[in-house]
């Protein structure tokens, strides 16, 4: 209807309105309850029959002291999606929200541009599963080399996750906030944005239940 088109629309541009100011002062913004419940759940389920699917190609080995001989803790597990495949329906709307949301906001933003960057591509989105057990990701910068990707976006799919026993805080340490960091919990319906440079070295802390996360990089 036209009044639900409307409201939908405000809810963009009012979302545009706070990735642009977030991402100016912060380099990082948090969208909490992007796609609302029903929409997120229908994603998730999608996600959750990928995995029994067992389409989660095995995560890369990290070995708990830099040597293979410890337990080796096997790190994230993914998955490339498009959002055309069959049964991926609800990741591709997700998509096509976040993408509104950036291209929205690059239009917005001082004549057509976002920070510094003029959006016009992304990757697939990345499916990524973190089977817990004490699976991590070692701190790192996400683009260290100007490969053109300028935004990293990420949804969590975790549904009452709770940080005390399930572990899996994203944390960012934003260069040139020297005593800050960012902790970001990978809470269910989240969208969270940050620079993909190395203004943000980021790393996931070990998981103890399995966590679920979509990602897109979008380059200029
Ligand atoms: O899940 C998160 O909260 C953050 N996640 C990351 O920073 C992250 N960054 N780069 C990757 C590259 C390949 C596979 C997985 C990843 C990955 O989870
Ligand atoms: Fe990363």
């Amino acid at each position: 209807s036209h009044f639900l088109h409307e409201a939908h629309n405000e809810t963009t541009n009012g979302i545009c309105r706070n990735v642009i100011h977030d991402m100016d002062a912060y380099g990082v913004c948090v969208v909490d309850n992007f796609l609302g419940d029903g929409q997120g759940k229908a994603v998730l389920s999608e996600v959750l029959d990928m995995s029994t699917k067992g389409v989660f190609k095995d995560g890369q080995l990290v070995s708990s002291n830099g040597r293979q001989d410890l337990k080796t803790i096997r790190g994230d597990q993914i998955t490339w999606i498009d959002g055309r495949e069959q049964h991926c329906t609800q990741i591709g709307k997700l998509i096509s929200r976040v993408d509104a949301i950036i291209m929205r906001a690059n239009k917005m933003y001082n004549n057509g541009k976002l920070g510094d960057y003029n959006i016009n591509g992304r990757t697939k989105a990345m499916v990524a599963c973190y089977p817990g057990s004490g699976s991590h990701y070692v701190k790192h910068v996400d683009n260290p080399n100007r490969d053109g990707r300028c935004i990293t976006a990420i949804y969590y799919l975790n549904l009452h996750w709770d940080i005390k026993c399930s572990g899996g805080l994203l944390r960012i340490f934003p260069e040139g906030w020297t005593d800050k960091v960012a902790d970001i919990e990978p809470l269910f319906d989240r969208l969270l944005f940050f620079w993909s440079d190395r203004r943000n070295p980021h790393e996931v802390q070990p998981a103890f239940h399995t966590r679920y996360a979509i990602t897109l990089w979008y380059f200029d």
